[in-house]
């Protein structure tokens, strides 16, 4: 741990006002509404004196507040030909209800396409004092003065100079500037004192016990003292904090169901800036958002693709530091860190992240030992969770999710089990709650949803949860998106122990690795996945039965991640983008699975949210990094443009949306989803302020990846079979 002192809030770094006392009228919401630019708080001396807008509207020069003094000032009549950009006059308050009284027709506070108002709305501008009047036109800038209006309101403001160019802001750049310096701000966390409040609340708690609670590793002294400490200082909060035990069983991880908690993480040790005292610091991370409020596995890989290349290499760093901490004191990097979690992991990219962290941060001191505490904790997970029983089925040498657990998982929402329990309920002639009850407390036994269960939770290991893919078999199947990873595993540790560390990598308990072992571990994977898992009739991936001894025949776009790992030959490569790459490819992207697969939906069968028609980033993503590197670089950024211009359009005509997952084969509306838990992200008023971890992290990731030129199509909002019906002419 590091000793270093405490610097200030992530966000308050982000100044835009300049020099000469004008403001970046692209600021972030802080500073564009912050007291620098309140001009009805007038400063003389020590003294600020609050004005009101009435007496700003008969302003004099001594009250023309610094930004304005810029703007020369103008005949009213002028406004009309200003080449300046024009700013507006805006009273908060009255123009926030006229906007949504006229405009927000269905009343959910969001203005969006589907409202029927005239879509027109006069500001004064401000060179007028107000007088001049400019139409305000269209559900998208409607809707940016809905979000503008919502966030000065939040920042206490009365009235505010508005830039029209913050309503008419290009969508690629408006959506990727409040990514970059909103959103991931709003999604960062840290376990320590500075943000106690908000990592404790848990939506997913359904039990009777509210109390926030913090379990700690038993080696963890220091912290455990720490929040002892914090909690003491906090009695409205009534934080509970307890010591895990040394052993960690299923039975134990069950006891805590109606005590669950937050679980520890990795911290520094710092100096605290006020009191000059040593004290420790939660290293920080970022949660997907909505429900999920803690850190996640698979999730936080690819928030870290995005949060690198918005320059966020510290919470890329602080996301590893902590995924070591947990391979260390947890066994495993967790299904994300909450007591209902402890027994299951999610897909494992952690060598890949190391690695990637390691070149953004090559100069800095350290860095080499992070990279080797990395690998040495891959190596440890490798071996202790995914080559190990349960999750290793001998016969094959092929690997499944398979995590421990009794019971039902308690993080799910209400109803999600109620249609499978009833029958069990009405069976044993008990209501549905007591029945849950005495299920998980093994007073009532039904060992057909024991197995029901086993299955579940392998589900959500898989970061799939749900589809009918791994219904009723995830613990039986040898995934073609396990094995790809950990593919990727063997071939990074050897190359890594080769290259960075001579060969030869000593473990905390004395043992050595070297790359041999794991080239050949690597060439034995890729033998097994073509024997098992690759179709050759197909021309793509299958899931392997351990039981049936047989292929799936489940079609999945996890098919490609053997392109992301590298274990396809340049041949299976082909056949995966000539006979499967058709499969998937929908209007927004790629979808989870096919239509034929997932099978009839209806009542008694209901939409899983990782099956057809549904896309999501992470899907995305690693297909394109595959494609890519095998040199289907033209397929790669079709698929970029579909799932960019899907998440623009749904973000320039639905006030601002971005969302957990989409509907890809739903062009005018891809972020309605009626399955399972519904949609995170879209559920918010006026302004979304968080969008959702990896689809923050896939635009901004997916940006990197087009040409300027289809950039500028997607912000003029160009559907994609026009983008490239035009190109073709070109070819
Ligand atoms: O609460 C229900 C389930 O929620 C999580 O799964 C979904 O959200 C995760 C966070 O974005 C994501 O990693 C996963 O792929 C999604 O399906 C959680 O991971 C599940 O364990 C949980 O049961
Ligand atoms: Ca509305």
């Amino acid at each position: 741990m590091s000793s270093k002192s405490v610097s200030a809030t992530a966000g308050s770094r982000q100044s835009s006002a300049s020099s000469t006392g004008s403001i970046d009228p692209f600021s972030v919401a802080q500073v564009y509404y912050g007291p620098e630019t309140d001009f009805t708080t007038h400063r003389i001396g020590n003294l600020i004196r609050t004005r009101t807008l009435s007496t700003v509207q008969t302003r004099s020069s001594t009250n023309t507040p610094d930004f304005m003094k810029s703007v020369p000032r103008r005949r009213a009549s002028q406004d009309a030909q200003s080449l300046t950009p024009r700013k507006f006059l805006v009273d908060v308050n009255s123009t926030l209800q006229t906007l949504l009284e006229s405009e927000d027709t269905d009343g959910n506070m969001q203005i969006t396409i589907e409202d029927l108002g005239p879509k027109v709305l006069q500001l004064g501008t401000a060179n007028s004092n107000g007088f001049n009047k400019f139409d305000i036109r269209g559900t998208y800038m409607l809707s940016n003065l809905l979000q503008e209006l919502t966030l000065a309101k939040e920042y206490g403001r009365k009235s505010i100079i508005l830039d029209e160019q913050r309503l008419s802001e290009n969508p690629v750049s408006r959506l990727s500037r409040l990514i970059r310096t909103q959103f991931w701000d709003s999604l960062t966390r840290r376990i320590d004192a500075s943000l106690l409040e908000i990592i404790a609340v848990d939506p997913k708690n359904r039990s009777k016990d509210q109390s926030p609670r913090i379990y700690v590793p038993p080696s963890q002294k220091e912290q455990y003292e720490y929040y002892v400490q914090e909690a003491a200082k906090r009695p409205h909060l009534n934080l509970q904090v307890e010591y895990l035990p040394e052993s960690i069983t299923a039975e134990f991880v069950k006891s805590l169901n109606n005590k669950p908690g937050l679980l520890a993480l990795a911290m520094d040790h710092v100096v605290d800036e006020f009191t000059g005292q040593p004290t420790l610091r939660g290293k920080p991370f970022v949660v997907p958002g909505g429900r999920f409020n803690e850190l996640y596995g698979w999730d936080s890989y690819m928030i870290a693709l995005g949060l690198m290349v918005d320059g966020r290499i510290d919470l890329a760093k602080g996301i590893l530091e902590n995924f070591i901490f947990e391979v260390k004191h947890y066994g495993k990097i967790l299904n994300a860190n909450r007591s209902y979690y402890l027994c299951r992991s999610q897909p494992p990219f952690l060598t890949d992240l190391a690695l990637k962290v390691y070149e953004k941060t090559i100069y800095d001191p350290g860095a080499l030992e992070l990279l080797k505490e990395s690998f040495k904790a891959a190596i440890m997970e490798y071996k202790q969770v995914w080559m190990s029983a349960p999750r290793l089925d001998q016969e094959s040498g092929l690997s499944c999710y398979h995590p421990d657990g009794i019971g039902i998982p308690p993080e799910t929402e209400a109803s999600h089990f109620v249609h499978l329990l009833m029958p069990f309920a009405e069976k044993h002639e008990l209501p549905i709650e007591e029945f849950q009850k005495q299920y998980n407390d093994g007073i009532v036994k039904e060992p057909a949803l024991d197995g029901y269960f086993v299955h579940d939770r392998a589900v959500r290991e898989s970061g799939h949860d749900t589809t009918y893919r791994l219904e009723k078999r995830c613990a039986n199947l040898a995934t073609i998106d396990l094995n790809s990873l950990l593919y990727k595993y063997e071939v990074d540790i050897a190359h890594t122990i080769r290259t960075m560390f001579g060969d030869k990598l000593v473990l905390d308990d004395g043992s050595v690795e070297t790359s041999a072992a794991w080239d050949r571990r690597a060439r034995r994977r890729r033998n097994l996945i073509d024997q098992y898992l690759w179709d050759e009739e197909k021309g793509m991936y299958f899931d392997y039965d351990i039981v049936q001894k047989k292929k799936s025949n489940y079609e999945s776009a996890t098919t490609f991640w053997a392109m992301w790992a590298g274990c396809a030959s340049p041949k299976q490569a082909a056949r995966l983008v000539s006979d499967a790459l058709p499969k998937f490819e929908e209007f927004g992207g790629l979808c989870s699975g096919t239509e034929k697969s997932r099978g009839p939906i209806g009542l008694d069968r209901p939409n899983r949210q990782w099956d057809y028609p549904y896309g999501w980033a992470p899907q995305q993503i690693l297909a394109w990094v595959g494609l890519i590197r095998y040199g289907y670089e033209e397929d790669a950024e079709r698929l970029v443009y579909r799932w960019l211009y899907m998440i623009t359009k749904a973000f320039v005509d639905y006030n601002g949306i971005v969302v957990e997952k989409y509907d890809v084969t739903r062009p005018v509306d891809p972020h309605r989803v009626d399955a399972e838990y519904g949609n995170q992200g879209s559920d918010f008023k006026g302004v979304a302020k968080e969008g959702f971890g990896w689809v923050n992290a896939s635009y901004t990731f997916g940006l990197t990846l087009i040409t300027s030129h289809a950039r500028r199509a997607l912000g003029a909002c160009t559907p994609p079979g026009l983008f490239y019906a035009s190109q073709s002419t070109y070819v």
